[in-house]
């Protein structure tokens, strides 16, 4: 893997693309150095398939392993979808084995970003809903477009579902108690200057300097010794991590016996028709 610029890992649904050059932005090639570039990509929505929580996992691992690497930004391929969360294809109609297969990736996804030792800047150039919500909320740090279309929030109950309690550890851990219960109870979707006041996101900045923005927070964060940073970030994160990997048995276990249901088969498949009928 190149050493020295930003790369860029396009994870992408059914192809293992090797990493292309990123349009680099105005700091100097040394501030740069260290950091990758992960972009989803799975059009038309980024939805998070297993195959792209499988490859995101992967990707990251990599990241991890090779030293070179010290930060990462996420964000997204796709014009104005940072990403629409989990896939529900894969939550409706499908076997024990799978919903299990589908809910460990997604455990495995999140506690890989959530403890990771690299810094993370999500740069989120899109809509934000649920699971996409979540991954922005893993990272150290979130710069969002200011553009009133990018609402961002787990709406996890509008759909009739409810967001494990990991998802809202995350949340309060981002945003506190009062906001998160009110949040997550009404399903809200925040637009950008409502993310920027509960917290839910630290900056709004125009769309075309969402990527220099989060290089530019990047340096900052990179200034810090690493062996400090990550073992503050440990203490701060760990406890909560901990929760989940004591009983992430269990957690399947209780997705399965949740998904599996009648009524919240139906809820997710008449959303998904919703959303299917939209178009006309
Ligand atoms: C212990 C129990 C725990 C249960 C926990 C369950 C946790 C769930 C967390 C989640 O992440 S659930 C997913 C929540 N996501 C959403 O609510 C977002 C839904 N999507 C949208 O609102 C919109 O699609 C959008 C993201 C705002 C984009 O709008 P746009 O108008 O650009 O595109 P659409 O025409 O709506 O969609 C295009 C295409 O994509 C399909 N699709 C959209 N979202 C998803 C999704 N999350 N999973 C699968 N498929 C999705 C949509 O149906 C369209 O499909 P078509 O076949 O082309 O019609």
């Amino acid at each position: 893997m190149a050493q020295d610029l930003v790369d860029g890992l396009l994870i992408k649904a059914r192809s293992h693309l090797p990493p292309p050059s990123e349009p680099l932005g105005k700091l100097s090639k040394r501030d740069r150095k260290g950091v990758a570039v992960i972009k989803l990509k799975n059009p038309p929505v980024n939805s998070l398939s297993l195959e792209v929580l499988t490859e995101f996992v992967i990707s990251l691992e990599k990241l991890e392993n090779d030293k070179t690497f010290r930060g990462v930004i996420v964000t997204s391929d796709c014009p104005g979808i940072f990403s629409a969360g989990l896939d529900l294809t894969e939550m409706c109609g499908k076997s024990q084995a799978h919903y299990a297969e589908f809910w460990r990736a997604v455990q495995e996804l999140w506690l890989r970003l959530y403890l990771s030792n690299l810094v993370l800047i999500a740069a989120i150039n899109g809509v934000s809903p649920a699971g996409g919500c979540l991954i922005s909320l893993t990272c150290d740090y979130r710069v969002l477009a200011d553009n009133p279309k990018y609402n961002i929030g787990l709406n996890e109950t509008l759909l009739g579902v409810v967001a494990p309690s990991w998802f809202k550890d995350t949340l309060v851990n981002t945003v506190g108690h009062r906001t998160a219960e009110r949040a997550l109870q009404l399903g809200l979707l925040f637009p950008p200057a409502e993310a920027l006041r509960v917290g839910m996101v630290d900056q709004v900045v125009p769309e075309d300097q969402v990527h220099s923005t989060a290089l530019s927070v990047m340096a900052q964060w990179l200034a810090v010794p690493d062996h400090a940073r990550q073992l503050t970030k440990s203490l701060m994160r760990k406890p909560t991590a901990d929760r989940l990997v004591k009983q992430r048995d269990a957690d399947i276990q209780y997705f399965l016996q949740f998904v599996s249901r009648d009524s919240i088969q139906k809820s997710l498949r008449m959303y998904l028709d919703k959303l299917r009928q939209k178009k006309g």
